[in-house]
């Protein structure tokens, strides 16, 4: 069985001098310092993260990547191969402040996914439904619908987040009834659109805290979690990767 995955989600956080402290730190603590954990950090940051790493089973992941596949003229993006080139294993894509912000989809996604597995990354794609999509009984609905992007990788690496964007950053988790019920339906797709042979992990994100963990990574359709706030300092963020390693 494959054990469950924890990544941390810097967002737009961080200073050199800070991300030292607070990776030495994550360094330091076993619950931390093994396989099946990872930090995606902005751009800036992540040859510093490798720099850390290195030598460690920590994973280095970054928070986007471009559409474009080819080295060229596109100024301002980062390829895949990029991020390959310099030690990423992981990659977040379509999280909702990507596609709520930047106006990110289906379209652009799909290219997204396929640039980043031919560079050899694990995405990791970002679904999720706003409050009022819920509220109307669209979950199941629009969460298919972005399920569906997955079909430009069939057959490939990847790992799915659930992130129910209601429950991002405002402490309101989802309760574990509402998460099982979620991680379910998109097992069942991936299943149905990938195969039986598809062993994909679907990682629960939205406040997730030391508090809460043990509840949520138990269950068994939880295969790990995406880690906003809650990855920013070592302790809250030790005791998540712990109830993780709990489950092995
Ligand atoms: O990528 C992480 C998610 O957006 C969750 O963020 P949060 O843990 O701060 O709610």
């Amino acid at each position: 069985m494959q054990g469950k995955l924890v990544l941390g989600n810097w967002k737009m956080n961080g200073r050199h001098a800070a991300n030292l402290a607070l990776l030495q730190a994550m360094l330091a603590d076993e619950d931390i310092n093994r396989a099946g954990v990872g930090i995606a950090a902005p751009y800036p940051y992540l040859a510093q993260l490798g720099a850390v790493f290195a030598g460690s089973q920590l994973a280095v992941a970054a928070q986007d990547v471009s559409r474009y596949a080819a080295d060229g003229a596109f100024t301002g993006e980062v390829s895949a191969a990029m991020l390959s080139d310099i030690g990423c294993r992981y990659v977040l894509i379509g999280h909702s402040e990507r596609r709520q912000y930047f106006a990110e989809d289906d379209a652009c996604l799909r290219l997204k996914l396929q640039a980043a597995v031919a560079a050899g990354l694990v995405p990791v794609y970002c679904v999720g439904e706003t409050l009022e999509e819920r509220e109307s009984g669209r979950f199941a609905e629009v969460v298919g619908e972005q399920l569906k992007a997955l079909d430009a990788i069939a057959g490939q690496g990847y790992v799915v987040a659930y992130e129910p964007v209601w429950a991002i950053g405002t402490g309101r988790v989802a309760s574990i009834e509402q998460i099982d019920e979620a991680h379910q339906l998109i097992l069942g797709r991936v299943l149905q659109c990938h195969g039986a042979s598809a062993s994909i992990r679907v990682l629960y994100g939205g406040s997730v805290k030391a508090d809460n963990a043990d509840a949520i990574l138990s269950l068994a359709s939880v295969g790990g979690a995406l880690v906003g706030g809650a990855s920013l300092e070592v302790k809250g963020f030790g005791k998540i990767c712990q109830s993780a390693k709990k489950t092995l």
